[in-house]
C-alpha cells in the first residue's frame, strides 16, 4: 500500500516556493511511525529559501489583496473542493506519515477542507464601520485591510487541518501565506502545495517550505516583510517565537499547549460521559492539545464511571492506522512514549492504580496501550504536564467549587469539558472555568464556525469563525474632514 501512496501525484518530495517546486542540498528523512521505515525525504532548507519564499509572497501581496473578496473566496472554495475530491489519497498520505487511523485522517481532511469552505463564504463579509461623528463637518469611517505576508509554523499532530485553518483565513483576508510544517509530517503540507498549483493560486500566494525549524523561524521572525506569525505547537517554542516577533511588532497568533479538564458530575448521563471521554481522550492517541488531560469525577459516580470507562478503553484496537478496524495508531516517536511511561510511573509511585493498559503495546515500536489510571491526585506530574498520549488519569472531587478549583489549577487555559444534567450547574461552571473553550455534555468541540483558542499560557488569538478572520486584518480609521460648505 505504501508504494501506491508514494506513487501518487500528491506525494511530493520538493518544496513549493513562489509557485515553483524546488529541491537540492541536504535532505530530511521522513519516517512512518507505524513501522519505523523511511517513507522518503524532503529538502532541509534554511534561511535563504525562507527569504525567497517571503520575497515571493511580498511580491504577490499587492495583486492578491486587490482582487475582490468574491474572487479570493472562489479560490478558497476550489481549495475545499480539491481537498474533498482527493480525501482518500490525502488521508492515506496523512496516516502514512502521522500514524492516526485512516478514518480519523480522512476526517481531518474533511475538517481542514471545511475551513476553506467557511472562509470562502466569510471572505465577502469583511465589513467596516461608520461611527457617529462628534463633529458636524467630519465623518469617521473604519475599514479592514489584510495584514500582509503571513508565516505559519505547524505541528505534526494535525498536519493538514492546522495549516488549513490558518491558510484559509489568510487567503480569504487577502494575505499570502508561507507554511512551515513539522519535519515529521511534511507530505500533507506539500500535497496542499500541489492543490494550490492545481487550482491556479497566483505564484507566491501559498508556499510550503521544509527544513530545520530554528533558521526558518529566525527568518520568519526577523524579516521586516513578514507582518504576522501564526503558530501551533508547544508553549516553549510559541513563547520564544512571540517574544522575537514582537521586536518588529508583527501580529502573532499562538495556539499552544493545554491541560484540559473533563469534569463529570454525579448527575451526568453515565453512558454519554463514557463515550464523550473516549472521543475526547483517545482521538489521535491522545496527541491533541484539546484532549482531556485530566478527568475529574465526582465521588458519587467515580467507581461506576471508572469501571464502565476502563471496560470500554480495554476494547479499543491498537494497530497500523492503514489497517481496517484500528481505533488507535502509534505515537509519533519514541520520546513521546517515554513521556507517557514517565507520567504513568510517577503516578503509580505516588499511589495511583492501573484500571486499563499501562504498558507499551505488544506490537512494539511506538504503539502504547490505551490506559486508564484511578486514584490520581494533584501532586502527580500528570496533573500538571500535558501527557500528549493515550493515558486517562481519573481524579476524585466532592463539590462544584472543588471541581472548578482543580480544573483551573494550571497555567494552561485551552479547552475544558463538563458532563451534568443540571442546567444551573452547567452555566455556573461555564463561567467559572478559566478556559478559552468549554464543552457541555460533548467530548469534541472543534468546528470551523466556532472560535478555537486559549487563555493564560495556552496562547493568544482565535482560529475559525468570524473572529478567526479578524486576526488577519488590520483596522484603518479614516477621518473625512472639511465637509462643511
Ligand atoms: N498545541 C498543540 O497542538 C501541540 C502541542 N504540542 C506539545 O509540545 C510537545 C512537544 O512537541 P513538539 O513537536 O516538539 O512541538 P514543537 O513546538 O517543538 O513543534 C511544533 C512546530 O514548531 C517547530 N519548531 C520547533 N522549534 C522551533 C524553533 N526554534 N523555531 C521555529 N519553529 C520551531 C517545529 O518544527 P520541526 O518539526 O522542524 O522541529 C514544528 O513545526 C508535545 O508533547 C505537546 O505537549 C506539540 C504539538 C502540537
Ligand atoms: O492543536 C491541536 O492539537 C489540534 C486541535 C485539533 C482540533 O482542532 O480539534
Amino acid at each position: 500500500m505504501t508504494q501506491a501512496i508514494t506513487d501518487s501525484r500528491f506525494f511530493r518530495q520538493e518544496c513549493y516556493i513562489g509557485g515553483d517546486w524546488r529541491s537540492g542540498g541536504e535532505t530530511i528523512d521522513v519516517v512512518n511511525p507505524a513501522n519505523g521505515e523511511t517513507i522518503g525525504t524532503v529538502p532541509d532548507f534554511g534561511r535563504n529559501e525562507a527569504r525567497n519564499a517571503i520575497a515571493a509572497a511580498a511580491e504577490a501581496f499587492p495583486a492578491w489583496r486587490a482582487r475582490t473578496a468574491e474572487e479570493r473566496g472562489k479560490f478558497c472554495r476550489a481549495f475545499y473542493e480539491a481537498l474533498m475530491d482527493n480525501q482518500q489519497i490525502l488521508g492515506e498520505i496523512l496516516t502514512l506519515e502521522q500514524g492516526k487511523p485512516l478514518a480519523e485522517a480522512k476526517g481531518e481532511i474533511a475538517y481542514g477542507a471545511a475551513f476553506f469552505k467557511w472562509f470562502a463564504e466569510e471572505a465577502v463579509r469583511v465589513y467596516g464601520d461608520v461611527i457617529p461623528s462628534p463633529w458636524t463637518d467630519k465623518r469617521i469611517v473604519v475599514t479592514k485591510e489584510p495584514v500582509g505576508v503571513v508565516c505559519s509554523i505547524t505541528p505534526w499532530n494535525f498536519p493538514t487541518a492546522m495549516i488549513a485553518r490558518k491558510a484559509a483565513a489568510a487567503l480569504a483576508a487577502g494575505c499570502p501565506i508561507i507554511a512551515k510544517p513539522a519535519s515529521q509530517t511534511p507530505y500533507s503540507a506539500l500535497a496542499m502545495g500541489v492543490i494550490a498549483e492545481d487550482i491556479g493560486l497566483p505564484k507566491g500566494v501559498f508556499s510550503v517550505i521544509t527544513g530545520e525549524a530554528a533558521p526558518i523561524g529566525d527568518e520568519f521572525c526577523e524579516n521586516p516583510a513578514v507582518k504576522k506569525i501564526t503558530f501551533t505547537g508547544s508553549t516553549a517554542v510559541g513563547e520564544e517565537l512571540a517574544s522575537r516577533a514582537i521586536k518588529t511588532m508583527k501580529r502573532v497568533s499562538m495556539e499552544l499547549g493545554g491541560n484540559a479538564p473533563l469534569i463529570i458530575f454525579d448527575d451526568a448521563d453515565l453512558d454519554k460521559a463514557v463515550e464523550g471521554a473516549i472521543a475526547c481522550k483517545y482521538r489521535n492517541a491522545g496527541q491533541t492539545c484539546v484532549c482531556a488531560n485530566r478527568i475529574l469525577v465526582q465521588s458519587g459516580i467515580y467507581d461506576a464511571f471508572a469501571e464502565a470507562f476502563a471496560k470500554r478503553v480495554s476494547g479499543l484496537t491498537v494497530g497500523d492506522g492503514l489497517k481496517d478496524g484500528v481505533d488507535q495508531g502509534p505515537l509519533i516517536e519514541e520520546k513521546a512514549v517515554q513521556k507517557v511511561e514517565d507520567h504513568i510511573a510517577d503516578a503509580l509511585s505516588k499511589g495511583a492504580q492501573t484500571a486499563a493498559g499501562g504498558h507499551r503495546h505488544q506490537l512494539g515500536g511506538t504503539f502504547f496501550e490505551p490506559t486508564v489510571l484511578t486514584g490520581v491526585t494533584p501532586e502527580m506530574v500528570i496533573a500538571k504536564d500535558e501527557t500528549f498520549g493515550p493515558v486517562a488519569p481519573l481524579f476524585k472531587f466532592d463539590t462544584e467549587e472543588e471541581a472548578a478549583h482543580m480544573a483551573n489549577d494550571t497555567e494552561y487555559g485551552l479547552a475544558s469539558y463538563l458532563y451534568t444534567n443540571d442546567l444551573g450547574r452547567a452555566w455556573r461552571m461555564m463561567e467559572a472555568l478559566e478556559y478559552g473553550m468549554v464543552a457541555i455534555n460533548e467530548g469534541i468541540l472543534s468546528t470551523p464556525v466556532a472560535p478555537f483558542g486559549g487563555v493564560k499560557e495556552s496562547g493568544v488569538g482565535r482560529e475559525g469563525s468570524k473572529y478567526g478572520l479578524e486576526d488577519y486584518l488590520n483596522i484603518k480609521y479614516a477621518l473625512f474632514g472639511g465637509l462643511g460648505k
